[in-house]
């Protein structure tokens, strides 16, 4: 196969370029239909938690969609706060509060609301990354910068952490080094699966 002889950095770059154009080439319909079904699972994952507090992140069109799901978190009472990139490769963090739209340093969309430092996320009850792939240990491949290994790997009492992925995005194995950090679940359209 194409690449295997690579070292892990090449092939992952190879396989996220790969699964970019696949999330590229989904129909609007496709969309819509797993949006409603996403966001269902991410709703169910969060009251069997019983979480009050959770960290999420605001989707681009052509991510799985999580949109809906913080709308209704916050609606329902659960604070939300998502992740924004700072230069020094960590992670702020701000409150989610239905209003107005920024883009962080590297275009991701995020409140408009204060800035809580890193340590912020030490409080939530669960954790919704992004990635790009997820292989059936748990092992999570993400969008290259090292954001969410770094403060996943910072954590000592980590919450729950589930990333949300298409189906097919969950694969048997994807390629990994030291520093990655496994997940502890996917939501996917199709449901919640534990590892
Ligand atoms: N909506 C959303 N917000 C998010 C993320 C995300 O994936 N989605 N992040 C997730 O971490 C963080 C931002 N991190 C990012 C990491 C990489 C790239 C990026 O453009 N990566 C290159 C691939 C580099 C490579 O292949 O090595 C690219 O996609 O072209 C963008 C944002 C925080 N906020
Ligand atoms: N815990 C860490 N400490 C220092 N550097 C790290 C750590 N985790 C990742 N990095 C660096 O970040 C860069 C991107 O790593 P990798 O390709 O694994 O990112 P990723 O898992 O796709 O991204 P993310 O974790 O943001 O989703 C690499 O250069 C890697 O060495």
């Amino acid at each position: 196969m194409e690449g295997m002889t690579d070292a892990p950095e090449s092939q992952k770059r190879a396989l996220r370029a790969e699964l970019r154009e696949r999330r590229r080439i989904r129909t609007a319909s496709e969309r819509e239909r797993e949006g409603t079904a996403l966001t269902q699972h991410l709703i169910d994952l969060t009251s069997d938690l019983g979480a009050r507090s959770i960290a999420a992140y605001l989707s681009l069109p052509e991510e799985p969609g999580t949109r809906d799901f913080v709308e209704w978190a916050c609606e329902n009472g659960i604070r939300v706060l998502i992740p924004v990139s700072r230069a020094d490769g960590l992670l702020d963090w701000a409150p989610y509060d239905g209003s107005d739209e920024d883009e962080d340093l590297l275009g991701m969309p995020t409140p408009t609301s204060e800035l809580l430092g890193p340590i912020a996320i030490n409080s939530v009850d669960l954790i919704v990354v992004p990635a790009a792939s997820v292989d059936r240990t748990g092992m999570r491949l993400g969008w290259g910068r090292g954001y969410f290994d770094k403060t996943l790997g910072s954590m000592e009492n980590c919450p729950p952490v589930y990333a949300v992925i298409f189906d097919d995005e969950l694969v048997d194995s994807v390629p990994s080094e030291r520093h990655d950090q496994r997940v502890d679940g996917v939501v996917t359209p199709s449901g919640i699966v534990a590892f």
